[in-house]
C-alpha cells in the first residue's frame, strides 16, 4: 500500500497529535507492519488538527457536566409543553381537512419538489446485527427488508402522485450512511437492483467519523493502529449535506422539501404527502411528527419548548420525575413523543449549514469502548470507560422561524426496530406484528373475509391491542396500496386465505375475477 497525496508523514502525524495533546496515538509505532503503520497514518490524516484539540477538550468539559446532573434538572425545569393549538393532528382532523393537506402533497411531490432523507448512519447495537438495520429482514411473509419496504413506498407514492397529476415525478432518496454502513449499503441496494428505482435517484453519502475520548481526555485506541472511531451522531447530517454538496444537488433536482426520517421504523411513510401538504400549507420551514408517548419511560425524546424555543428534550437527558408529570386530566403533560420524522425546506437547511452548525449542541454519550492497553491487548471494559460527542438532528428546530408538530397514530406510524428478539419491547417481533396488524386492519375496511386453512371463515376482530397477533395474516405490497388506499375494489367480499401476500400479481388476478 502506497501512501497517498493527502497521507501526513510520521513526522506530521506526530507533530499533529502532540499538539493535540495526543502523542499517545503513536504508541505502538515501532511494533506496527508497514501496512498496518499506513492504516493509522491516513487515519490521523482524516482528523483535522483544530478540531481534534477542540474535541478532545469538549470531551473534558461535557464529562465534567455529565456528572453534575443539575445542569439537566436546570434545562428540565424550563421545559414547556407544545401548545395544542401548535401541534396538527390526524386524530383530530376533519376527513375533508386531511384530504386538503394530503392533495398539496401530492401536489409538491408531482412537481419533483419533494424528496426524502435516510438517516443510517448508526450502528444499531441495540439491535446487535453487524449489517446496518435497513437490511434486516423482520420475518414478514414476503421476506420483504426495511429498504426494500421504503423504496417500494416510495415508488407508489410517486405513481399515486402521477396518476392524479398526470405527472412521471421522482422522488429523490438520499441515504446518510457512515463508515460502517456505506459499504454493505452501497452493495445491497446494487445486488437488489435498488428495488426497482433508478439509480441515480438514490443518493448515499457518508457522515464523519469523530473519536471516542477516555474520561481522560485521551483518545482511545481500539487497536495498536486503530482509533476507536464513532459516526459524530445523526446531527452530523448538517456537516456531511455541505461536505458532500447534497443541497447543491436538491437544488439542481428542484427539490424544496425534504422528509428526514430514521431507518428503523416499520410503519414510515414515505414523503408522506398529509405531513408534507400539512407543513406547506403551515408556511413551516421545519416540522416533526410526533405521537402520544405510551409511558413515561419510553425511549422517545418529548417535543416542547424551553425559553420559548422548541426543542427536542432527548430521553436520555430528560428527568425520569419530569418525564413522569401528569396534567389535570392524568395525562402526561410531556406527551409530544418525537418519532424521527421531521419536515425540512431546503432554505432552512442552507440557513443551517451556513449560520449554525458550529452551534450545534455535542451531547454525551458514555459508553463501554474496547481498548487496548499499554502491552497491546484487547481489553473488553465492564464498566462505561469513554464518551463519544454525538450531535441530534432536531437540535436545528430552535433556528426555525416557524416550526410546526404534527400529531399522528401510533398504531399507523411508529414502531421502530431497536432491540433483539427477547427484549419487551421494539424487536423484529413487535415491528412485523404492527405491520400485519395494519394490513389486517385495511384488508377488513375494503371487505375482505379471511378463511383458515380449512376453508373455514376468521370472525374479523376489528380491536386489538398492542401485543396481539391479528387473527389472520395478510401483507399488503406497498406498490399495491400505501396508506390503504384503493383495496375496497380488490378485496370487498373476497374470501381472503389466510396467509394472504396481496402483491401486484395477487392484485392483477383480483381484479380479474371481480
Ligand atoms: C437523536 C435522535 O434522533 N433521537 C431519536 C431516535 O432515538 P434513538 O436513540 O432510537 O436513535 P437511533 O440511535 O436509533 O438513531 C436514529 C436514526 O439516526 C441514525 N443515525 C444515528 C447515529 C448516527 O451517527 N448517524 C445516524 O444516521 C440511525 O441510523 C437511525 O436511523 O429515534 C427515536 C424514535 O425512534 C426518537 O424518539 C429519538 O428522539
Amino acid at each position: 500500500m502506497g501512501r497517498s497525496e493527502s497521507m501526513l508523514s510520521f513526522e506530521e502525524a506526530k507533530a499533529r497529535l502532540e499538539t493535540a495533546g495526543q502523542g499517545h496515538v503513536l504508541q505502538f509505532w515501532a511494533e506496527l507492519s508497514a501496512e498496518e503503520s499506513n492504516t493509522l497514518l491516513e487515519e490521523i490524516s482524516k482528523l483535522q488538527p483544530e478540531e481534534l484539540l477542540e474535541h478532545c477538550r469538549a470531551v473534558a468539559v461535557a464529562e465534567a457536566a455529565s456528572r453534575h446532573s443539575s445542569a439537566d434538572g436546570r434545562l428540565d425545569a424550563r421545559m414547556k409543553p407544545v401548545p395544542p393549538e401548535f401541534i396538527g393532528s390526524v386524530r383530530k382532523s376533519e376527513k375533508e381537512t386531511l384530504q386538503i393537506w394530503g392533495d398539496e402533497g401530492l401536489l409538491q411531490i408531482s412537481q419533483d419538489r419533494v424528496a426524502v432523507l435516510l438517516l443510517a448512519g448508526g450502528q444499531g447495537t441495540r439491535l446487535g446485527v453487524p449489517y446496518p438495520k435497513g437490511m434486516y429482514n423482520v420475518g414478514l411473509p414476503s421476506g420483504k427488508t426495511l429498504y426494500q419496504v421504503q423504496a417500494e413506498c416510495i415508488q407508489k407514492v410517486q405513481k399515486l402522485a402521477n396518476v392524479k397529476h398526470g405527472s412521471r415525478c421522482t422522488i429523490p432518496w438520499y441515504i446518510m450512511t457512515s463508515e460502517f454502513t456505506l459499504g454493505p449499503t452501497e452493495k445491497f441496494f446494487k445486488d437488489n437492483e435498488y428495488f426497482g428505482l433508478c439509480p441515480s435517484n438514490v443518493v448515499m453519502f457518508e457522515q464523519r467519523m469523530i473519536p471516542a475520548v477516555g474520561f481522560d481526555g485521551k483518545i482511545i485506541l481500539e487497536k495498536k493502529n486503530k482509533i476507536a472511531m464513532a459516526p459524530d451522531g445523526n446531527g452530523g447530517l448538517y456537516r456531511a449535506l455541505v461536505d458532500n454538496k447534497i443541497l447543491e444537488d436538491m437544488e439542481r433536482r428542484g427539490v424544496e422539501y425534504l422528509h428526514v426520517y430514521c431507518v428503523d421504523n416499520i410503519l414510515v411513510k414515505m414523503a408522506d404527502p398529509v405531513f408534507i401538504g400539512f407543513c406547506v400549507i403551515k408556511g413551516a420551514d421545519c416540522g416533526a411528527k410526533v405521537v402520544d408517548k405510551a409511558y413515561p419511560a419510553e425511549p422517545v425524546g418529548v417535543v416542547c419548548r424551553v425559553d420559548g424555543l422548541y426543542q427536542v428534550i432527548e430521553y436520555s437527558e430528560i428527568q425520569p420525575e419530569t418525564a413522569e408529570i401528569r396534567g389535570p386530566g392524568g395525562e402526561l403533560l410531556f406527551s409530544a413523543g418525537n418519532i424521527c420524522n421531521h419536515f425540512f425546506t431546503r432554505d432552512f437547511l442552507k440557513d443551517v449549514a451556513e449560520k449554525f452548525e458550529s452551534q450545534l449542541k455535542q451531547h454525551v454519550a458514555i459508553k463501554k469502548v474496547p481498548f487496548v492497553d499499554g502491552e497491546g491487548n484487547l481489553v473488553k471494559p465492564t464498566k462505561p470507560n469513554g464518551i463519544k460527542m454525538e450531535k441530534f438532528v432536531f437540535d436545528v428546530f430552535q433556528f426555525s422561524k416557524k416550526f410546526v408538530a404534527f400529531e399522528v397514530l401510533r398504531e399507523e406510524e411508529f414502531s421502530p426496530l431497536k432491540n433483539a428478539d427477547g427484549a419487551p419491547l421494539d424487536t423484529p417481533t413487535t415491528a412485523r406484528r404492527s405491520l400485519l396488524a395494519q394490513h389486517y386492519r385495511w384488508a377488513l375496511a375494503a371487505g375482505g373475509n379471511f378463511l383458515d386453512e380449512q376453508d373455514k371463515p376468521i370472525p374479523p376482530k376489528h380491536s386489538m391491542t398492542q401485543n396481539e397477533d391479528p387473527p389472520a395474516i395478510c401483507e399488503i405490497s406497498p406498490l399495491v396500496s400505501y396508506f390503504g388506499e384503493g383495496l375496497e375494489k380488490l378485496l370487498k367480499q373476497k374470501n381472503l386465505k389466510s396467509p394472504f401476500l396481496l402483491d401486484e400479481n395477487e392484485a392483477e388476478n383480483l381484479v380479474k375475477t371481480t
